[in-house]
């Protein structure tokens, strides 16, 4: 990835017909292969400033691919009568310091925190000890067990990382499903079980949370039964996973 900046000074009197410009050229900058996403942004103190920001698949993607490909004509016919308006046009690498605010919640604060993924799996192991179905995979399970799948789940959803520091992280959770050989009709029952259970404890019922949620442990499930194949070899070393809110963070309406 790498991203592109573009700096443009408008005549103030020319904002609008620049802006409508780049609405139309948007669209054969969307259908690109090579462009990943875009924004034009406005100066607030100065207002004919301008910073288009597009993020190429690679700048030899961007330089030869659309460059030299089919769209750039559409593109570039709409903005030519500003190309003596820009300031800068350079490309930018990735430096790796990036990052989330805390203008939105994480998914842990948003479900109540560490107890309330406690009280999930409390209640979530007692039912799987008594499922004919996956029961007996949990016969010899370790007393600790759902508190430990309470700290995993914390930490995926954006709490603190105990897992991680307490628990032996990635590597001992994988180890604990190697093997296994879970079926779909098992795994199934553990994302059905899991959910009842959401909500006999009262996880958050939001769209947002739900649709989160339930993406996260599709994702889990299918990840262990494939890792507790006979002769999988999951990736041995890895981080545990974050997640978040996805497409759909709680709605705040603009301004
Ligand atoms: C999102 C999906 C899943 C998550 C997050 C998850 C999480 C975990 C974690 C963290 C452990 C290790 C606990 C420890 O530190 O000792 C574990 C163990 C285990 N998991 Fe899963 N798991 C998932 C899916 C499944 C499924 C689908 C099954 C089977 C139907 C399963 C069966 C087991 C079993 C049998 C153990 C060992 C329990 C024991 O003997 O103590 N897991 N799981």
């Amino acid at each position: 990835m790498i991203v592109e900046y573009i700096r443009y000074r408008v005549p103030e009197e020319s904002s609008s017909e620049f802006e409508a410009a780049y609405r139309r050229a948007a669209k054969p900058l969307a259908d690109a292969p090579e462009c990943v996403d875009y924004e034009l942004t406005r100066c607030v103190e100065e207002p004919g400033g301008y910073i288009l920001r597009i993020t190429w698949t690679s700048a030899e993607e961007h330089l030869r691919g659309f460059r030299e490909g089919p769209l750039f004509g559409a593109f570039f016919a709409e903005i030519r009568p500003y190309v003596s308006a820009i300031e800068e046009m350079r490309h930018y690498a990735p430096t790796g310091v990036r990052g989330q605010g805390s203008a939105v919640p994480s998914l842990y604060e948003w479900a109540g925190g560490a107890e309330a993924f406690e009280r999930l799996t409390e209640v979530f192991y007692d039912h799987v000890k008594k499922d004919d179905l996956i029961g007996p995979l949990f016969a010899g399970m370790d007393p600790g067990h759902p508190a430990y799948v309470a700290m995993w789940l914390s930490e995926v959803f954006g709490g603190p990382a105990r897992y991680t520091r307490e628990r032996g992280g990635y590597p001992h959770m994988l180890s604990q499903h190697i093997g296994k050989g879970i079926g779909e009709p098992q795994r199934r029952r553990w994302v059905n079980l899991l959910l009842d259970a959401a909500d006999e404890v009262g996880l958050p019922a939001d769209p947002e949370f739900r649709a989160a949620f339930v993406g996260y442990v599709e994702w889990g499930t299918r990840l262990a039964l494939a890792n507790s194949q006979p002769g999988a070899t999951p990736i041995a070393q890895a981080p545990v996973p974050r997640w978040g809110w996805g497409v759909a963070p709680p709605y705040v309406p603009e301004s």
